[in-house]
């Protein structure tokens, strides 16, 4: 556990970085500091590591205040990455990553064997060991962070925006490749970032600063979503707040209709009881071949010859949420959700309107739960 105790820094020119700073971080939790710019989070990060000294306040790791402790000692047990991998541009990714157990008195075999067994890890093959830093891409580079950082297997990982200096899409993989990786390793990781979306996807909890240095609120991130503590963090957890936090309920039990799923082995024409609507074609395996427009169609039309528009992505109620059920709704043209297994088989549909219903359910549930 990790505990800011009226921690407060306030640098010499007078600027004033963090305010009163209470909070506790769990052990094997991954907690976020998010805010606008110059609010603090990486002032309050660097403190754990003594990088900063507190002009007052406590922070205690594991029971004892990290100002009693020797820095080097100290910062042996916690892994630091920060932005742009910070790696050695003049040593191979392999011993980038060595360098740290080699430092721990590991020989040079056992320090690599370990550095392999890391980049495994983090996602890089055995092909990336001998390149340079500067012969990877930026993702990679920050997976190449991430394993130095663990290579001295520290309990503690403190990471200032370490995804924000590549492209969305690599973004999005990093973050779902930390969380995969904490499944397995349960660090106490302590995140930086300005991005709310991030936070609201890695955290276990996330502490939103506000300019100044004060702790605007700091709770789950449903919680943050369903009762922001005032307008500055509804502010910042922007307009589709709501959407986001169907994110945290799953798809799982819907109400699903199967009378407009035709199969095609079974029909061969649209049967009459389903001109006028939408219905989803399947085919002999009940994998969706499209939807057909019933009223454009009439009955009668030969479901082998008529026009097939595309389900989209669809959703798998087992492990996605209402806010895929609800997009994937959205971006139908029949206006209904197709709900598919782990191998692509229609299990049934959803309406938008019944979606609504399910989410008003969901929201009212959550509410009574949350309530004493
Ligand atoms: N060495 C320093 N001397 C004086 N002021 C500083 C120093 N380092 C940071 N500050 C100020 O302290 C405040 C907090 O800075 P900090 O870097 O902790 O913010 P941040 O929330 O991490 O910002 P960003 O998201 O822009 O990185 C800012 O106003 C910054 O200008």
């Amino acid at each position: 556990m990790i505990t800011f105790d009226e921690v407060c820094k306030q640098y010499p020119d007078g600027t004033t970085a963090v305010d009163g700073l209470s909070l506790d971080v769990p052990s094997g939790s991954l907690t976020v500091f998010v805010g606008p710019s110059g609010c603090g989070k990486t002032t309050s990060l660097r403190m754990i590591n003594r990088m900063i000294e507190p002009t007052s306040g406590r922070i205690m790791l594991g029971g004892q205040d990290v100002l009693t402790r020797d820095a080097h000692h100290l910062r042996r047990g916690i892994g630091y990455v920060i932005q742009h991998a910070g790696l050695f541009p003049h040593r191979t990714v392999i011993d980038n990553v060595a360098t740290v157990p080699r430092l721990l008195g590991a020989s040079r075999r056992e320090a690599r064997s370990r550095a392999a067994e890391l980049l495994e890890r983090v996602g890089l093959g055995s092909e990336f060991a001998k390149r340079y830093p500067s012969q990877l891409s930026g993702g990679q580079q920050q997976r190449v962070g991430v394993a130095r950082a663990l290579a001295a297997d520290p309990p503690v990982l403190l990471m200032d925006e370490p995804f924000s200096a590549v492209d969305p899409v690599v973004r999005k993989d990093l973050q779902q490749e930390l969380l995969r990786l904490q499944s397995e390793i349960s660090k106490t990781i302590v995140l930086v970032t300005h991005d709310i979306d991030e936070a609201i996807t890695l955290g276990d909890r996330v502490a939103v600063m506000r300019p100044g240095g004060t702790l605007a609120q700091y709770a789950a991130p449903a919680e943050l979503l369903t009762e922001p503590a005032d307008d500055f963090v509804a502010e910042f957890l922007g307009l589709d707040r709501g959407v986001r936090l169907l994110s945290f309920f799953g798809a799982n039990g819907l109400p699903l209709r199967t009378d407009i799923v035709v199969s095609h082995s079974r029909h061969e024409q649209l049967p009459a009881a389903h001109s006028g609507e939408w219905v989803l074609v399947t085919d002999d395996d009940d994998r969706p071949l499209g939807w057909l427009d019933g009223a454009a169609s009439g009955d009668g039309t030969s479901l082998g010859s008529a026009t097939l528009h595309s389900i989209g992505h669809g959703y798998t109620p087992e492990t996605d949420s209402l806010r895929a059920a609800l997009d994937s709704a959205v971006l139908s043209p029949s206006g209904h959700a197709v709900a598919l297994d782990g191998d692509r088989r229609v299990l049934g549909v959803i309406s938008q309107e019944d979606l609504a219903q399910q989410i008003r359910n969901a929201h009212l549930h959550s509410s009574r739960k949350a309530a004493p």
